[in-house]
């Protein structure tokens, strides 16, 4: 998929997340999140069009959607414990996560 298309997927997957009311539906929502971002490694955003691709900047890109998958792992731990409320309260730093690498590569 497309940046742009793995985004949304992101995006609506994650407010999927925070509206799931049992483990089934915020596991898929996770699932569908971590995907996405892994799927949007393979992707250099338009910021970033003439770095070359083991560039620096590329790299923290890379890096950036790796701690993404790291903290949608530890949001997923936390459901497959049945805490889902705690889940959500992890999942906030995923928009922590957003937020610091949009600032850097959107
Ligand atoms: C929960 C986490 C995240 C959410 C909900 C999210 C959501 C979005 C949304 C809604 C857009 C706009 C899509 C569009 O209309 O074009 C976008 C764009 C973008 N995001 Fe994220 N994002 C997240 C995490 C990240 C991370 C971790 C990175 C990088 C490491 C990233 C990099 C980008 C970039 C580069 C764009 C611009 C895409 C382009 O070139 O068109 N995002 N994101």
């Amino acid at each position: 998929a497309t940046l742009h298309d793995n985004m949304v997927t992101i995006a609506t997957a994650y407010a999927d997340f925070n509206k799931s009311t049992n483990a089934n539906d915020a596991s898929s929502a996770l699932t569908k999140m971590r995907m996405a971002a892994l799927d949007s490694k393979t992707s250099k955003p338009n910021k970033l069009k003439n770095q070359p691709d083991h560039s620096a900047d590329v790299k923290a890109y890379q890096a950036g959607l790796d701690q993404l998958v790291a903290e949608i792992d530890k949001t997923s731990g936390l459901v497959k414990a049945n805490q889902l409320a705690q889940a959500k309260v992890e999942g906030k730093n995923l928009l922590n996560i957003r937020n610091e690498n949009h600032k850097k590569f959107k």
